[in-house]
Protein backbone atom coordinates (compact mmCIF):
# COMPACT_ATOMS: atom_id res chain seq x y z
CA UNK A 1 0.00 0.00 0.00
CA UNK A 2 2.64 2.55 1.28
CA UNK A 3 6.38 2.37 0.19
CA UNK A 4 9.31 4.70 0.50
CA UNK A 5 12.72 4.41 -1.05
CA UNK A 6 15.32 6.09 0.15
CA UNK A 7 13.47 9.43 1.09
CA UNK A 8 15.65 12.06 2.22
CA UNK A 9 14.78 15.66 2.98
CA UNK A 10 16.46 18.97 3.69
CA UNK A 11 15.30 22.42 4.80
CA UNK A 12 17.54 25.03 3.49
CA UNK A 13 20.51 22.62 2.93
CA UNK A 14 19.91 21.02 6.68
CA UNK A 15 18.99 17.36 6.43
CA UNK A 16 15.86 16.32 7.79
CA UNK A 17 15.18 12.87 6.49
CA UNK A 18 17.87 10.48 5.24
CA UNK A 19 17.32 7.56 3.45
CA UNK A 20 14.15 6.18 4.70
CA UNK A 21 12.29 2.91 3.09
CA UNK A 22 9.28 1.12 4.58
CA UNK A 23 6.73 -0.35 3.50
CA UNK A 24 2.94 -0.61 4.66
CA UNK A 25 0.73 -3.68 3.50
CA UNK A 26 -2.85 -2.75 2.84
CA UNK A 27 -5.20 -2.80 6.01
CA UNK A 28 -1.99 -2.62 8.62
CA UNK A 29 -1.43 -0.12 10.96
CA UNK A 30 2.83 1.48 11.17
CA UNK A 31 3.50 3.83 14.28
CA UNK A 32 6.39 6.12 14.14
CA UNK A 33 8.14 7.04 17.60
CA UNK A 34 11.01 8.91 17.65
CA UNK A 35 12.78 11.89 20.14
CA UNK A 36 11.20 15.26 19.05
CA UNK A 37 12.61 16.87 16.43
CA UNK A 38 13.79 13.52 14.48
CA UNK A 39 11.26 14.34 11.51
CA UNK A 40 8.44 12.12 12.38
CA UNK A 41 5.69 15.16 11.29
CA UNK A 42 8.03 15.79 8.12
CA UNK A 43 7.87 12.10 7.27
CA UNK A 44 3.94 12.25 7.61
CA UNK A 45 4.01 15.58 5.12
CA UNK A 46 6.19 13.74 2.25
CA UNK A 47 3.80 11.11 2.20
CA UNK A 48 0.75 13.86 2.01
CA UNK A 49 2.32 15.47 -0.72
CA UNK A 50 2.55 18.56 1.86
CA UNK A 51 6.69 18.39 1.19
CA UNK A 52 8.50 17.62 -2.06
CA UNK A 53 11.46 15.09 -0.93
CA UNK A 54 14.97 15.97 -1.70
CA UNK A 55 15.85 12.54 -3.25
CA UNK A 56 14.08 9.16 -3.21
CA UNK A 57 10.24 8.17 -3.99
CA UNK A 58 6.60 7.79 -2.14
CA UNK A 59 4.50 5.11 -3.78
CA UNK A 60 0.79 4.42 -2.95
CA UNK A 61 -0.40 1.32 -4.08
CA UNK A 62 2.38 0.99 -6.61
CA UNK A 63 1.57 4.37 -8.65
CA UNK A 64 5.24 6.86 -7.49
CA UNK A 65 3.32 10.05 -6.32
CA UNK A 66 6.43 11.87 -5.70
CA UNK A 67 10.18 11.19 -6.61
CA UNK A 68 11.74 9.77 -9.84
CA UNK A 69 10.24 13.03 -12.13
CA UNK A 70 6.84 12.53 -11.04
CA UNK A 71 4.64 14.61 -8.69
CA UNK A 72 0.71 13.76 -7.64
CA UNK A 73 -1.09 16.73 -5.35
CA UNK A 74 -1.81 15.95 -1.87
CA UNK A 75 -5.90 15.87 -3.27
CA UNK A 76 -5.44 13.28 -5.64
CA UNK A 77 -3.29 10.72 -3.30
CA UNK A 78 -6.51 10.21 -1.29
CA UNK A 79 -4.34 9.98 1.71
CA UNK A 80 -6.40 11.75 5.16
CA UNK A 81 -4.83 13.25 7.85
CA UNK A 82 -5.59 13.40 11.43
CA UNK A 83 -3.62 16.28 13.80
CA UNK A 84 -3.15 16.63 16.55
CA UNK A 85 -4.70 20.05 17.47
CA UNK A 86 -8.11 18.08 16.43
CA UNK A 87 -9.06 21.64 14.61
CA UNK A 88 -13.10 21.24 13.58
CA UNK A 89 -14.72 23.64 11.87
CA UNK A 90 -16.41 25.89 14.72
CA UNK A 91 -18.98 27.33 12.78
CA UNK A 92 -20.33 23.82 11.45
CA UNK A 93 -21.80 20.96 13.10
CA UNK A 94 -20.91 17.72 13.75
CA UNK A 95 -22.57 16.31 10.79
CA UNK A 96 -20.95 19.32 8.23
CA UNK A 97 -17.81 18.68 9.79
CA UNK A 98 -17.89 15.24 8.79
CA UNK A 99 -19.34 15.90 5.11
CA UNK A 100 -17.01 18.56 4.53
CA UNK A 101 -14.19 16.44 2.19
CA UNK A 102 -17.41 14.91 0.50
CA UNK A 103 -18.74 17.81 -1.15
CA UNK A 104 -19.67 17.20 -4.66
CA UNK A 105 -21.69 13.99 -4.14
CA UNK A 106 -25.49 14.08 -3.64
CA UNK A 107 -27.00 15.05 -0.32
CA UNK A 108 -28.97 12.07 0.49
CA UNK A 109 -25.19 9.94 -0.43
CA UNK A 110 -23.67 12.65 2.20
CA UNK A 111 -26.08 12.12 5.08
CA UNK A 112 -25.74 8.68 4.73
CA UNK A 113 -22.22 8.33 5.23
CA UNK A 114 -22.01 10.61 7.83
CA UNK A 115 -24.85 8.34 9.57
CA UNK A 116 -22.44 5.66 9.20
CA UNK A 117 -19.12 7.35 10.43
CA UNK A 118 -21.81 8.67 13.33
CA UNK A 119 -22.16 5.23 14.18
CA UNK A 120 -18.76 3.78 13.75
CA UNK A 121 -17.04 6.56 15.83
CA UNK A 122 -19.48 5.63 18.62
CA UNK A 123 -21.43 8.91 18.47
CA UNK A 124 -24.60 8.24 16.79
CA UNK A 125 -27.28 10.86 17.20
CA UNK A 126 -24.31 13.43 18.08
CA UNK A 127 -24.48 15.17 13.89
CA UNK A 128 -26.74 18.07 15.29
CA UNK A 129 -23.53 19.18 17.97
CA UNK A 130 -21.21 22.28 17.50
CA UNK A 131 -17.49 21.09 18.00
CA UNK A 132 -17.92 23.01 21.31
CA UNK A 133 -20.50 21.06 22.59
CA UNK A 134 -18.43 17.71 22.69
CA UNK A 135 -15.66 16.76 25.22
CA UNK A 136 -12.30 16.21 23.78
CA UNK A 137 -12.38 12.65 23.07
CA UNK A 138 -15.62 13.44 21.33
CA UNK A 139 -13.79 15.94 19.48
CA UNK A 140 -11.10 13.51 18.53
CA UNK A 141 -13.36 10.73 17.08
CA UNK A 142 -15.61 13.82 15.06
CA UNK A 143 -12.07 14.38 13.61
CA UNK A 144 -11.37 10.81 13.02
CA UNK A 145 -14.74 10.26 10.77
CA UNK A 146 -14.05 13.43 8.83
CA UNK A 147 -10.97 12.12 7.87
CA UNK A 148 -12.77 8.50 7.49
CA UNK A 149 -15.63 10.13 5.01
CA UNK A 150 -14.18 9.58 1.43
CA UNK A 151 -12.69 6.91 1.96
CA UNK A 152 -9.18 7.75 1.55
CA UNK A 153 -5.87 4.70 0.96
CA UNK A 154 -4.10 5.56 3.69
CA UNK A 155 -4.76 7.66 6.88
CA UNK A 156 -2.00 9.73 8.05
CA UNK A 157 -2.38 10.53 12.23
CA UNK A 158 -0.33 12.75 13.88
CA UNK A 159 0.19 12.49 17.69
CA UNK A 160 -3.73 11.98 17.29
CA UNK A 161 -4.51 11.58 21.08
CA UNK A 162 -2.03 13.81 22.64
CA UNK A 163 -4.16 16.31 24.04
CA UNK A 164 -6.12 14.17 26.08
CA UNK A 165 -5.60 12.23 29.61
CA UNK A 166 -3.76 9.44 29.74
CA UNK A 167 -7.00 6.72 30.41
CA UNK A 168 -9.08 8.61 27.88
CA UNK A 169 -5.70 8.50 25.52
CA UNK A 170 -6.12 4.44 25.99
CA UNK A 171 -9.45 3.66 25.30
CA UNK A 172 -9.59 5.89 22.45
CA UNK A 173 -6.34 4.45 20.82
CA UNK A 174 -7.94 0.93 21.35
CA UNK A 175 -11.61 2.40 19.67
CA UNK A 176 -9.58 3.64 16.77
CA UNK A 177 -7.74 0.60 15.97
CA UNK A 178 -10.81 -1.41 15.91
CA UNK A 179 -12.24 1.05 13.63
CA UNK A 180 -9.16 1.42 11.21
CA UNK A 181 -9.27 -2.90 11.08
CA UNK A 182 -13.49 -2.91 10.74
CA UNK A 183 -12.92 -0.19 8.07
CA UNK A 184 -9.65 -2.55 6.70
CA UNK A 185 -7.54 1.36 6.56
CA UNK A 186 -4.41 1.44 5.98
CA UNK A 187 -2.90 4.20 8.73
CA UNK A 188 0.78 5.18 10.02
CA UNK A 189 0.46 7.47 13.33
CA UNK A 190 3.10 9.20 14.92
CA UNK A 191 3.61 8.98 18.46
CA UNK A 192 5.43 9.82 21.39
CA UNK A 193 4.03 7.32 23.47
CA UNK A 194 6.12 3.72 22.88
CA UNK A 195 2.71 2.19 25.13
CA UNK A 196 0.80 3.59 22.74
CA UNK A 197 2.86 2.50 19.89
CA UNK A 198 2.78 -0.96 20.94
CA UNK A 199 -0.87 -1.44 21.30
CA UNK A 200 -1.64 0.19 18.56
CA UNK A 201 0.80 -0.93 15.72
CA UNK A 202 1.48 -3.59 13.64
CA UNK A 203 4.63 -2.33 12.26
CA UNK A 204 6.69 0.09 14.52
CA UNK A 205 9.09 2.68 13.40
CA UNK A 206 11.87 4.15 15.39
CA UNK A 207 13.49 7.08 13.94
CA UNK A 208 16.30 9.33 15.62
CA UNK A 209 17.94 11.88 13.82
CA UNK A 210 16.32 11.70 10.19
CA UNK A 211 16.68 7.86 10.00
CA UNK A 212 14.30 5.37 10.60
CA UNK A 213 16.74 3.14 12.97
CA UNK A 214 14.43 -0.16 12.76
CA UNK A 215 10.89 -1.07 11.07
CA UNK A 216 9.61 -4.16 13.00
CA UNK A 217 6.99 -5.59 14.38
CA UNK A 218 6.38 -4.39 17.96
CA UNK A 219 7.95 -7.58 19.40
CA UNK A 220 11.23 -7.34 17.59
CA UNK A 221 11.59 -3.77 18.33
CA UNK A 222 11.19 -4.70 22.06
CA UNK A 223 13.79 -8.01 22.14
CA UNK A 224 15.45 -7.88 19.50
CA UNK A 225 16.32 -4.12 19.07
CA UNK A 226 18.41 -3.84 15.83
CA UNK A 227 20.04 -0.47 17.35
CA UNK A 228 21.79 0.90 20.22
CA UNK A 229 19.79 3.41 19.79
CA UNK A 230 16.72 1.50 19.50
CA UNK A 231 17.62 -0.41 22.43
CA UNK A 232 17.95 2.64 24.64
CA UNK A 233 15.19 4.69 23.73
CA UNK A 234 12.61 1.49 24.17
CA UNK A 235 11.78 -0.15 27.49
CA UNK A 236 13.42 1.99 29.93
CA UNK A 237 16.94 -0.44 29.91
CA UNK A 238 20.27 0.30 30.37
CA UNK A 239 23.41 -0.88 28.58
CA UNK A 240 25.46 -2.22 31.35
CA UNK A 241 29.49 -2.87 30.13
CA UNK A 242 30.34 -6.42 29.75
CA UNK A 243 33.49 -8.22 28.16
CA UNK A 244 33.47 -11.53 25.47
CA UNK A 245 34.81 -14.06 27.44
CA UNK A 246 34.14 -16.91 24.67
CA UNK A 247 32.20 -17.98 22.15
CA UNK A 248 28.56 -16.79 23.05
CA UNK A 249 29.80 -15.48 26.67
CA UNK A 250 30.16 -12.22 28.33
CA UNK A 251 31.28 -11.32 31.39
CA UNK A 252 29.45 -8.53 33.48
CA UNK A 253 29.09 -7.17 36.68
CA UNK A 254 25.89 -9.87 37.06
CA UNK A 255 28.38 -12.78 36.13
CA UNK A 256 28.71 -14.61 32.97
CA UNK A 257 26.15 -14.45 30.47
CA UNK A 258 25.41 -16.98 27.61
CA UNK A 259 23.61 -15.91 24.37
CA UNK A 260 23.98 -14.52 20.21
CA UNK A 261 26.88 -11.76 20.22
CA UNK A 262 27.47 -9.03 17.16
CA UNK A 263 29.33 -10.18 14.42
CA UNK A 264 32.35 -10.15 14.37
CA UNK A 265 33.40 -9.24 17.87
CA UNK A 266 36.27 -11.08 19.29
CA UNK A 267 37.07 -12.79 22.33
CA UNK A 268 37.93 -10.08 25.35
CA UNK A 269 36.74 -7.17 23.04
CA UNK A 270 34.56 -4.80 25.27
CA UNK A 271 30.33 -4.87 24.85
CA UNK A 272 27.31 -3.28 26.06
CA UNK A 273 24.55 -5.56 27.76
CA UNK A 274 20.95 -4.31 27.00
CA UNK A 275 19.38 -5.17 30.77
CA UNK A 276 15.50 -4.32 30.81
CA UNK A 277 13.30 -3.58 33.99
CA UNK A 278 12.08 -7.14 33.92
CA UNK A 279 15.20 -9.07 33.37
CA UNK A 280 16.04 -8.47 36.88
CA UNK A 281 14.15 -10.47 39.70
CA UNK A 282 14.64 -9.62 43.46
CA UNK A 283 15.19 -13.23 45.00
CA UNK A 284 16.53 -14.13 48.56
CA UNK A 285 18.43 -16.70 47.09
CA UNK A 286 19.67 -14.81 44.21
CA UNK A 287 23.70 -15.19 43.69
CA UNK A 288 24.22 -11.00 43.92
CA UNK A 289 23.66 -8.19 46.04
CA UNK A 290 22.33 -4.81 45.77
CA UNK A 291 20.65 -1.87 47.35
CA UNK A 292 17.61 -0.01 46.88
CA UNK A 293 18.49 3.47 45.47
CA UNK A 294 14.67 4.55 44.34
CA UNK A 295 11.31 2.95 44.25
CA UNK A 296 8.74 4.18 42.41
CA UNK A 297 5.35 2.66 42.86
CA UNK A 298 3.06 1.68 39.64
CA UNK A 299 0.20 0.41 41.32
CA UNK A 300 0.63 -3.48 40.92
CA UNK A 301 4.22 -3.17 40.33
CA UNK A 302 6.96 -1.38 42.31
CA UNK A 303 10.30 0.03 39.86
CA UNK A 304 12.92 -0.09 41.46
CA UNK A 305 16.39 1.51 41.45
CA UNK A 306 19.11 -1.39 42.17
CA UNK A 307 22.87 -0.49 42.70
CA UNK A 308 25.26 -3.05 42.62
CA UNK A 309 28.20 -3.09 44.43
CA UNK A 310 30.57 -1.42 41.77
CA UNK A 311 28.17 1.35 41.67
CA UNK A 312 26.09 0.11 38.29
CA UNK A 313 22.87 1.37 39.00
CA UNK A 314 19.95 -0.96 37.28
CA UNK A 315 16.21 -0.85 37.12
CA UNK A 316 14.43 -3.74 38.42
CA UNK A 317 10.10 -4.14 37.94
CA UNK A 318 8.67 -6.18 40.69
CA UNK A 319 5.61 -7.12 42.36
CA UNK A 320 4.40 -4.48 44.60
CA UNK A 321 3.27 -6.31 47.35
CA UNK A 322 6.99 -7.05 48.74
CA UNK A 323 7.69 -3.33 49.37
CA UNK A 324 11.28 -2.41 49.68
CA UNK A 325 12.72 0.13 51.64
CA UNK A 326 15.22 2.12 50.13
CA UNK A 327 18.39 1.87 51.36
CA UNK A 328 17.90 -1.60 52.63
CA UNK A 329 20.25 -4.64 51.00
CA UNK A 330 18.37 -6.99 48.36
CA UNK A 331 19.46 -10.13 46.95
CA UNK A 332 18.40 -10.27 42.82
CA UNK A 333 19.26 -12.82 39.78
CA UNK A 334 18.47 -12.66 36.14
CA UNK A 335 15.88 -13.72 34.28
CA UNK A 336 16.84 -13.22 30.41
CA UNK A 337 15.30 -14.46 28.04
CA UNK A 338 17.64 -14.07 25.41
CA UNK A 339 21.03 -11.52 25.12
CA UNK A 340 21.22 -7.83 23.22
CA UNK A 341 24.67 -7.26 23.17
CA UNK A 342 26.09 -4.58 21.48
CA UNK A 343 30.46 -4.08 20.82
CA UNK A 344 30.88 -0.80 22.01
CA UNK A 345 31.69 2.11 19.87
N1 LIG B 1 9.63 24.58 7.75
C1 LIG B 1 10.80 24.21 8.31
N2 LIG B 1 11.94 24.88 8.02
C2 LIG B 1 13.14 24.51 8.56
N3 LIG B 1 13.29 23.45 9.40
C3 LIG B 1 12.18 22.76 9.73
C4 LIG B 1 10.88 23.10 9.22
N4 LIG B 1 9.98 22.21 9.72
C5 LIG B 1 10.68 21.37 10.52
N5 LIG B 1 12.00 21.68 10.52
C6 LIG B 1 13.06 20.96 11.25
O1 LIG B 1 13.04 19.62 10.83
C7 LIG B 1 13.33 18.74 11.90
C8 LIG B 1 12.25 17.69 12.03
O2 LIG B 1 11.03 18.28 12.42
P1 LIG B 1 9.70 17.42 12.61
O3 LIG B 1 8.60 18.35 12.98
O4 LIG B 1 9.51 16.56 11.43
O5 LIG B 1 10.10 16.51 13.85
P2 LIG B 1 9.18 15.60 14.81
O6 LIG B 1 9.93 14.35 15.00
O7 LIG B 1 7.81 15.50 14.24
O8 LIG B 1 9.17 16.43 16.14
P3 LIG B 1 8.03 16.52 17.30
O9 LIG B 1 7.94 15.15 17.87
O10 LIG B 1 8.60 17.53 18.24
O11 LIG B 1 6.76 16.97 16.62
C9 LIG B 1 13.48 19.61 13.14
O12 LIG B 1 14.85 19.80 13.38
C10 LIG B 1 12.81 20.91 12.74
O13 LIG B 1 13.42 21.98 13.41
Amino acid sequence: MLTLDDLSLRFQHQPVLEAVSLTLEEGRIGCLIGPSGCGKTSLLRLIAGFLTPSAGRVALHGDTVAGAGRWVTPEARRVGMVFQDIALFPHLDVAANIAFGLHGQPAARQRQRVEELLALVGLPGLGGRYPHQLSGGQQQRVALARALAPRPRLLLLDEPFSALDAELREQISRDVRHILRREGITALFVTHDQNEAFALADQVGVMSEGRLLQWDTPYRVYHRPAHRFVADFIGGGVLIPGRVSGPRRVETALGELGGDLPDGVADGAPVDVLLRPDDLVIDDAGPRRARVVERVFRGARMLYTLELDNGQRLPCLAPSHHAHEEGTGVAVRLDLEHLVVFARV
